[in-house]
């Protein structure tokens, strides 16, 4: 079985896939790292010189890999991997997909102490970073709600949170 856990920028993809792994004794991937491993360059270096297209491109072809190949995996997306091809299809179609749903509140307190590392709102101010998530969220929740389970994680320990992911399997 695989699991993958997607959802917002900062909703606790990355975060709650380790702890849920270590749990049930699965491999965690992370898709992100995994991209970043094969191409040798970070996420923001991919976006820089090669841009957001070719990003999806690489995004896309490694998530096909992970699903045609692996088993008993807690597979972490990125916060685009649902809105782009038919991934979400894909994603439902090979694997037990989990969106970890989190406010705007939640998601601001938590992105604006670390926009480095996302290209997407790198350079959007802290002023305006409600208003673009906001707006952001709700383009992208169309994709995020087709995922078969909905666990919410506003002012939620990991550890509760992955409890309720298990009861779910
Ligand atoms: N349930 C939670 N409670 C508090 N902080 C969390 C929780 N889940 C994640 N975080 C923190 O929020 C930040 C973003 O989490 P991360 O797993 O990187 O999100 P994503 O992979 O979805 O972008 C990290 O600093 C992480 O430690
Ligand atoms: O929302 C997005 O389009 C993105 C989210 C990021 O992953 P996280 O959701 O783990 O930050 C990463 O894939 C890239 O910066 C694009
Ligand atoms: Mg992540």
């Amino acid at each position: 079985m695989v699991i993958s856990l997607i959802g917002y920028m900062g909703c606790g993809k990355s975060h709650i896939s380790k702890i849920l792994s270590e749990k049930i004794d699965f491999k965690l991937i992370d898709l992100d790292k995994e991209i970043s491993k094969r191409n040798k360059l970070t996420i923001p270096e991919i976006f820089e010189k090669k841009g957001e297209i070719y990003f999806r491109k690489l995004e896309r072809e490694t998530l096909e890999e992970i699903l045609a190949s692996e088993e008993n995996v807690v597979l972490s997306l990125g916060g685009g991997t649902p809105v782009y091809y038919n991934n979400m299809e894909i994603i439902n179609h090979n694997s037990k997909s989990i969106f970890l749903r989190a406010s705007v509140s939640t998601l601001v307190e938590r992105l604006s102490k670390q926009k480095e590392k996302r290209p997407l709102i790198a350079n959007i101010s802290d002023e305006d970073l409600p208003e673009f998530i906001a707006k952001h969220l709700f383009e992208r929740n169309q994709f995020y709600s087709k995922a078969q389970f909905t666990v919410g994680t506003d002012a939620r320990e990991p550890e509760d949170i992955v409890n309720e992911i298990i009861e779910k399997l």
